[in-house]
């Protein structure tokens, strides 16, 4: 506690890969598939692994070298026979595994595996989202169900949509951890030409951050679509940084600058973003759809919904001053308008 780390670029050039290392994905979405090509294009020395559960989407990507469902544009690198739907088989394999499916279907997914699949592995959790029936963040979720030390606990935050990286726009990453050199170790097999990265300590506050901008950015898409303007959304945008930082010095209160991009940077991409599912989401939440066909109409997981009602409960127990989070509960739990609900809202902004 109280202990920070400034943030630091890794330099790729100079660093040393253990040439075993064994790295699985787990997840076939869109940001499993721009991790896959940060993994791909990066040149140390490496073997890639993917799982996915879709049958249909593995034969598909063997066959033509793209993901049929997610970001086609990219191609795939990995070798055929190193993309399966066997999950116990790849994390058994493997030394580092990338954990990224929704965190509403992590915890169905990993219950396939014995409580100890994952001694002495290091976990890399690149999920915006709580566990829904636990309340908890993936970090704290692995630890508690699979025993696995904060040490092997790698957090990769953004902010980077997945998009930009098929793209190959210029982006940043954090890779938070409380052991720094499993960080930089993780941070040298993403690093490539257009991906910098962060090094950071604060595992929780990363987390956290991330998970929560998800519901400002749903908060910010309902303001859009009941006709708010930019004028409106830039004073909800820093009262949300207020409701974030917070929060996450009432639950880790380190010191910490909750304006670096991991927190502050990460918040303003996905409140604003033309690729942002939350946003999207919620804008579709402010223009009349109802959660369930908007869901349906999306075909990708806006995790702030499910955050939402997690960070409600979890609140009640640190009671931290949470309008704007409290009135995208109302909307999407409690069925309030959003036009009523943001007008209140509204007035306890400043
Ligand atoms: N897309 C992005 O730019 C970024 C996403 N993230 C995070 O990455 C995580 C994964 O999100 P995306 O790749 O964006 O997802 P996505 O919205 O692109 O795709 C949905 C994923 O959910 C899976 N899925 C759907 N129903 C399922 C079920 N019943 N059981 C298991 N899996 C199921 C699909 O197979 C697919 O992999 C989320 O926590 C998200 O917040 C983090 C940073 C950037
Ligand atoms: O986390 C993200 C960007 O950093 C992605 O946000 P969305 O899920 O809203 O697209």
């Amino acid at each position: 506690m109280g202990r920070r780390f400034a943030f630091k670029f890794v330099n790729l050039r100079f660093s040393v890969m253990d040439t075993s290392t064994k790295i699985a994905v787990i997840g076939g979405g869109s940001w499993a598939t721009a991790n896959i090509k940060m993994l791909t294009d990066n040149r140390n020395p490496k073997e890639i692994f993917w799982w996915m559960r879709d049958e249909e989407n593995i034969e598909h990507i063997k066959k033509y070298k793209h993901n049929g469902s997610y970001l086609s544009s990219i191609e795939i690198k990995v070798p055929a026979t190193n993309i399966t739907s066997n999950l116990a088989e790849v994390v058994e394999k493997c030394d580092m595994i990338l954990l990224n499916i929704p965190a509403a279907f992590l915890k169905e997914v990993l219950s396939t595996l014995n409580p100890d699949s994952f001694k002495g592995k290091k976990v890399i959790s690149a999920i915006k989202g709580f566990i829904p029936e636990d309340n908890m963040i993936i970090g704290e979720f692995m630890n508690k169900s699979f025993q696995i030390p904060f040490e092997d606990i790698v957090v990769l935050s953004g902010p980077c949509h997945a998009e930009e990286v098929a793209l190959e726009k210029l982006s940043y990453l954090t890779i938070a951890s409380p052991d720094q050199a499993l960080a930089t170790e993780f941070a040298n097999l993403v690093n490539t030409r257009y991906i910098k990265t962060n090094v950071s300590d604060d595992i929780y506050g990363t987390e956290y951050a991330a998970v929560l901008k998800n519901i400002y950015a749903v908060a910010s898409g309902i303001c859009h679509g009941v006709g708010y303007g930019d004028n409106f959304q830039s004073v909800l945008i820093s009262n949300a940084i207020q409701e974030i930082s917070r929060f996450v010095n009432a639950v880790h209160p380190i010191d910490r600058d909750i304006k670096e991009s991991a927190y502050l940077g990460d918040l303003l991409v996905t409140a604003y973003s033309q690729f942002s599912r939350n946003r999207t989401f919620g804008n579709m939440i402010g223009k009349g759809y109802n959660v369930r066909s908007a869901q349906l109409e999306m075909n990708m997981v806006a995790e702030g919904y499910y955050a939402s009602k997690s960070l409600h409960h979890i609140n009640k127990q640190y009671k931290v001053n949470m309008p704007i989070c409290r009135a995208v509960y109302a909307i999407l739990y409690e069925k309030h308008s959003p036009s009523i609900e943001m007008k209140l809202l509204a007035d306890q902004l400043s």
